[in-house]
């Protein structure tokens, strides 16, 4: 790691990287701007926590790598021990570049193609969230196929109130695309018993994200033992309950993580009482805290009364900003003197391109570097290309280690895999 001795400002409690001193002015003249840092003592330190409320019960942790998929960090969360809950056939793709094998991986999400369920099966995932009557169906057809049997679970929409901070991020209340509707689950579970390629092997559900009390999974918990008691007296062989992610993490100085002993506490009564094994699909809560987006301050700018600090990072960066008006603490990486109220605003093309408005800020001067705080989960992974700029590039810090991956080094791996690949055929 090159080391330019000067330490960030920012390694207070509530922020990221706390956990260890990481050179960030060095990783940025280094690897340039902007780009996501990631701190693998933080994520290590986010895995014990759960790992240790959990562990009077079996269980698994089974990372929602949608939150983060870099593979330094899926290799760090596979040597934790983690499992990983995919939503599609790319993050199957990567899960087992990390290491993953079939039974570290459930796989959620509404709409499976036929190739996915085909690359499941092949690779035995542990379980395949259901979430129509339809995809069951098919599952069921693909299988046959395969000549093997399924394991599936059922996802519940328990219809609970989910209180989150924008609505785009519930999806365990009623009327919403997730899950089974409660009413229509025993109808289901009957079903399988007339597919003879699946086996329904779990319950779950996944009330939202960002939930930062644990009053929604007290609601939602009973409508789930109660779906996996008419399941167990309908003769299926349930081994599985699955509680999905959620856990709330700080984004503002001022907040506290959501309270994961009374979570555990709730949870644990609900696992004991049914004897299976429980599994959870924390993103958020295991990944945000490592990481920061670096970028560097290209432009101050004073406009109609207005002051505003213009990065060179944008929302096809860090998106949770323009898409769910998301929080997110920005920090000057060096110590700078005296304050401004200022909008953040990246280079696009679009007036939704802000990381904060209105916000007292450090003064800083074009050339400063700032940390984008909480943003090593949604971060990186709902980056894009818009306005054709390159994503940025990740780095993950483990020590005196990092790793590195660029755009261009990722493109330059598609030229050459296109390269290999293109052939001409006769039409
Ligand atoms: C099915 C499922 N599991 C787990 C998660 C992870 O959620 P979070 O990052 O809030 O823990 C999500 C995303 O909300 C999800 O859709
Ligand atoms: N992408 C959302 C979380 C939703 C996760 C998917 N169900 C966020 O950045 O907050």
């Amino acid at each position: 790691m090159p080391s330019s001795g000067s330490e960030p400002a920012f390694p207070r409690r509530g922020g990221v990287l706390h956990a260890e001193q990481v050179p960030i002015p060095a990783i940025a003249a280094a690897v340039g701007t902007p780009t996501y840092v990631y701190s693998a003592n933080t994520i290590r330190a986010r895995l014990l926590r759960l790992e240790q409320a959990f562990a009077s019960v079996p269980h698994r942790i089974h990372f929602a790598m949608k939150a983060n998929s870099n593979l330094a960090v899926l290799r760090l969360l596979h040597e934790l021990g983690a499992g990983v809950d995919i939503v599609s056939g790319g993050e199957l793709f990567r899960a087992r570049e990390a290491g993953f094998i079939g039974r570290d991986v459930v796989f959620s999400g509404v709409g499976k193609t036929v190739r996915e369920i085909e690359q499941a099966l092949e690779e035995r995932v542990l379980l395949i969230n259901v979430e129509s009557e339809a995809e069951l169906v098919t599952i069921d057809a693909v299988a046959g196929r395969q000549g093997v049997v399924a394991p599936i679970a059922i996802r519940v929409n328990p219809e609970v109130t989910v209180d989150t901070p924008h609505a785009y991020i519930k999806t365990g209340e009623k009327g919403q695309k997730f899950g089974i509707p409660r009413d229509d689950v025993a109808r289901l579970v009957a079903m399988v018993h007339e597919l003879p390629h699946v086996a329904l092997r779990g319950l779950g559900m996944h009330l939202g994200s960002q939930i930062g009390n644990a009053d929604p999974m007290r609601d939602a918990l009973p409508r789930l033992l109660s779906a996996i008691a008419s399941a167990r007296a309908d003769g299926h062989a349930i081994a599985y309950m699955d509680v999905g992610g959620g856990l709330a993490v700080p984004y503002h100085a001022d907040e506290g993580d959501a309270d994961v002993d009374d979570y555990a506490e709730i949870v644990l009564a609900a696992a004991r009482e049914t004897g299976l094994t429980l599994l959870l699909e924390p993103g958020r809560f295991l990944v945000a805290e490592a990481g920061a987006l670096i970028t560097e301050v290209l432009y101050r700018k004073h406009a109609a009364g207005k002051d505003f600090i213009v990065t060179d990072a944008g929302m096809n960066d860090l998106v949770r900003p323009a898409l769910y008006q998301a929080y997110h603490r920005i920090d000057a990486v060096e110590s700078i003197e005296g304050t401004v109220v200022a909008d953040v605003v990246g280079p696009i093309c679009e007036s939704g391109d802000f990381y904060a408005k209105d916000r007292p800020m450090p003064d800083v001067s074009a050339g400063a570097l700032l940390a984008v705080q909480t943003a090593g989960a949604y971060g990186y992974t709902m980056s894009s290309n818009y306005n054709s700029r390159p994503r940025p590039a990740e780095v993950m810090v483990d020590g005196d280690r990092f790793a590195v991956i660029t755009e261009r080094e990722r493109l330059e791996d598609l030229v050459r895999h296109e390269r290999a690949h293109l052939q001409w055929r006769t039409a």
